[in-house]
């Protein structure tokens, strides 16, 4: 066994791992990352761009059916599946491969291969064959995809996001266990796709909506567009003939295949945290400050997906980069540093898409409501894409908290929204900005007009 020092460990070359690296190696640390798996981030290789590949083909063969609409007439649109796939894992590789290049300039001997593994305190065990003793280590060894018991057992009939890309043809039938973000924006594209899609989820909300209205509009969208059971939880599952059958409340059916989105937890089990003196709560996760990312006063840092606290890519660099930074500073007997958070924002990039800013609806904050319904607005009729709604929500005397939204690309307007929250803005001096006509925008200042005019 080889024993090595170092200043800063940094476990796992995802996207917040290898931001640490990079942060730690900057603020002239002396870092190891270690990956255990082929690496180029779940975010190229199985999660943010695959998934997108996927979301756009299944768009451009909706938009094609549903050009009749403006009067054009696109006559035979079939799906080529395994095309499509073909394509996917083209570009997904190209995405791959480019995250490999961005490693291309670090020291070859500032990263190990091999699953890493506390011993202690500060020291880490990396397969059988390197002792690597830190004077800080950021844990940033991301989240997987969890299966449901009764889907236990039925081998590869139950497909998760780390499979789901590689299939050679589109299924005829899939169920789609979860409505969260990767169950909504998979189940969507596979149906557009030509796929007979069913959705069970035990909870009654899509894609993480929580403003009733939103939820309610969500509801009749997308049950429109897949079979869609929520409040329903699988009980059994069985192999039949190349498929499966499921068993719920009410109900069984036969599947080709079925997709688990039901969640994806922090990878933190049977890493030797026990060792660590760390706090662990009732999952095994180790305590920490989400602004330092330090795990209390140990010398451990968690960042990214691994501290299931904002399991998103921005957040899981930003975080990293902290953590690094900061890993350096405590490695060189320096106090870490406690940047203020970042508004939260996140997304679903289904159509209509969802997006939620600073933790979206709070139903015991007392907050005012702005609305704005995209069912008339304007540039959305124009798209045929009138459907959904906007929530604003502010304090009492005009400052804005966060929104909800379901509408056509409201990616931009929840841009607009966490930097107006961040920027700690009023809803009248938001509205004093140029919005342009028409502009699905427009639906934001209707939204802060009626804010306006209800907090008087
Ligand atoms: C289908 C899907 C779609 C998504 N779409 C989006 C999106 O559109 N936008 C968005 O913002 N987010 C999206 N996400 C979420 C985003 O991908 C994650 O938040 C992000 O990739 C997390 O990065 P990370 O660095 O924390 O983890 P990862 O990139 O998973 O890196 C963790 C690394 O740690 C390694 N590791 C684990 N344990 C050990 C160990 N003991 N020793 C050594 N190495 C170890 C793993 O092999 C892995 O390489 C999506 C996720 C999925 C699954
Ligand atoms: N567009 C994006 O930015 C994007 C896309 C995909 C994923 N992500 C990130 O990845 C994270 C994980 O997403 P996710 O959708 O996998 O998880 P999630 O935890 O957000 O949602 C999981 C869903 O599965 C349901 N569920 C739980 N147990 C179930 C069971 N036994 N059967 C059926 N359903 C069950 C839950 O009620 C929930 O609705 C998200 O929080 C998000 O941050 C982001």
């Amino acid at each position: 066994m080889r024993e090595i020092d170092c200043d800063v460990a940094v476990i796992g070359a995802g996207t917040a791992g290898i931001a640490a690296h990079r942060a730690a190696l900057a603020d002239g640390a002396r870092s190891v990352l270690i990956e255990q798996g082929p690496g180029g981030t779940t975010c190229a290789r199985v999660g943010c761009m695959p998934s997108k590949l996927l979301i756009h083909a299944a768009e451009v063969a909706h938009t094609a059916r549903n050009a009749d609409a403006f009067g054009l007439r696109v006559a035979d649109v079939r799906v080529d599946g395994p095309a499509v796939l073909k394509r996917l894992r083209r570009l997904r590789d190209d995405f791959v491969a480019s995250v490999f290049e961005g490693l291309d300039d670090l020291p070859a001997e500032s990263r190990l291969m091999g699953r890493a593994v506390f011993e202690g305190p500060e020291t880490l065990r990396i397969d059988d064959h390197t002792r690597l003793r830190f004077k800080a280590a950021v844990i940033a060894t991301g989240s997987s995809p969890s299966v449901p018991e009764p889907l236990r057992g039925l081998g590869e009939r139950v497909l998760t996001t780390d499979t789901v890309f590689e299939i050679e043809d589109l299924p005829d039938s899939l169920a789609v266990l979860g409505a969260g973000p990767v169950g909504l924006e998979l189940a969507q594209a596979m149906a557009r796709l030509g796929v007979r899609v069913s959705v069970f989820d035990p909870g009654d909300s899509l894609g993480g909506l929580r403003d009733p209205d939103l939820t309610g509009a969500a509801r009749e969208i997308f049950s429109s567009a897949f079979d869609l059971h929520l409040g329903t939880e699988i009980e059994a599952g069985e192999p039949d003939g190349e498929g499966v059958r499921l068993s719920w409340k009410g109900g069984s059916g036969p599947f080709d295949r079925v997709l688990s989105a039901a969640g994806r937890p922090p990878n933190v089990h049977g890493l030797g945290l026990e060792a660590t003196g760390a706090t662990l709560d009732e999952r095994g996760s180790p305590a920490f400050d989400s602004r330092s990312q330090r795990c209390e006063d140990t010398r451990l840092f968690i960042a990214g997906d691994a501290n299931a606290d904002r399991p998103i890519l921005h957040e899981a660099s930003r975080q990293g980069r902290i953590a690094g930074r900061n890993a350096a500073r405590l490695a060189a007997g320096e106090g870490v540093e406690r940047p203020e958070r970042w508004v939260m924002l996140a997304m679903v990039f289904s159509q209509p898409q969802i997006a939620s800013v600073g933790g979206g609806f709070d139903p015991e904050a007392g907050y005012r409501v702005g609305r704005a319904d995209f069912c008339d607005q304007g540039r959305a009729r124009v798209m045929d894409r009138a459907q959904g709604g906007l929530r604003l929500y502010a304090e009492p005397g005009g400052r804005l908290v966060g929104a909800e939204m379901i509408g056509p690309e409201v990616e931009h307007l929840a841009h607009l929204v966490a930097h107006a929250v961040q920027d700690g803005l009023d809803a009248k001096t938001f509205r004093d900005r140029p919005f342009y006509h028409p502009t699905l925008e427009e639906a934001l200042d209707t939204a802060l007009a009626d804010l306006i005019e209800r907090d008087g």
